[in-house]
């Protein structure tokens, strides 16, 4: 049975969903974000079917649930997207990001297309807002994932592929995004976002 849903908080307080391209800046803008309103955000906690590591509690860092539990999950439409990465499952549930709302702060997932799109046909969870954060160019794009000197050759280059991607995927007028924001100059996106995000609050 599909879990019920309290739209009360969450149309108090409407998730936004942050998407685009590895590389095109969202975890920057996040983190000033953030950093300018501390108490206004939350990120939900994910369900995984990997086992926890070092010192990872349930419940805190991830729910860590059995591959059934996930599945019963997934046919429940309890989650408002999910996918598999190496093998195990991931994914964002429906009372995750409610409890967010049910503490008065503003969800913020930071999910790639395929979540998009599940969230945007999720058939019960209301519609979140979204906002698509894109780079100037392919080749800007490029320079700032080899300048942020995080991933080898061969990553670098999947990133690049996915991206255009994604970028085509953002273009093509399926897209379910309320505002595109092209990450040229970061203080001017920074600001586009944070008006889309907060609009005129101090
Ligand atoms: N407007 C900008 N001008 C120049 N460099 C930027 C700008 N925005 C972000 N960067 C740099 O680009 C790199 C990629 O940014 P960031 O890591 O925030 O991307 P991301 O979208 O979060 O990627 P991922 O999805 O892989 O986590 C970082 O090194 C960051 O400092």
């Amino acid at each position: 049975m599909a879990p019920a849903i309290s739209t009360a908080a969450l149309s108090a307080h409407t998730p936004i969903v942050i998407s685009g391209p590895s590389g095109a800046g969202k975890s920057t803008i996040l983190a000033r974000l953030f950093a300018d309103y501390p108490s206004k955000f939350g990120f939900s906690i994910s369900h995984t079917t990997r086992a926890p590591r070092g010192a990872e509690q349930d419940g805190r860092e991830y729910y860590f649930v059995t591959h059934d539990e996930f599945q019963k999950l997934v046919q429940d439409k309890g989650f408002v997207e999910h996918a598999q990465f190496g093998g195990n499952c991931y994914g964002t549930s429906v009372k995750a990001v409610q409890d967010i709302a049910e503490k008065g702060r503003v969800c913020i997932l930071d999910i790639e297309m395929e979540g998009v799109k599940q969230v945007a046909n999720h058939p019960t969870f209301p519609r979140p807002r979204f906002l698509f954060l894109s780079p100037p160019s392919m080749e800007i794009l490029e320079k700032r994932l080899r300048s942020r000197a995080t991933d080898k050759e061969e990553a670098i280059l999947k990133r690049l592929n996915q991206a255009s991607v994604e970028m085509d995927f953002a273009n093509s007028g399926e897209a379910p995004h309320d505002k595109i924001v092209v990450n040229d100059d970061l203080d001017k996106a920074y600001e586009e976002v944070r008006e889309f995000v907060v609009g005129n609050e101090a």
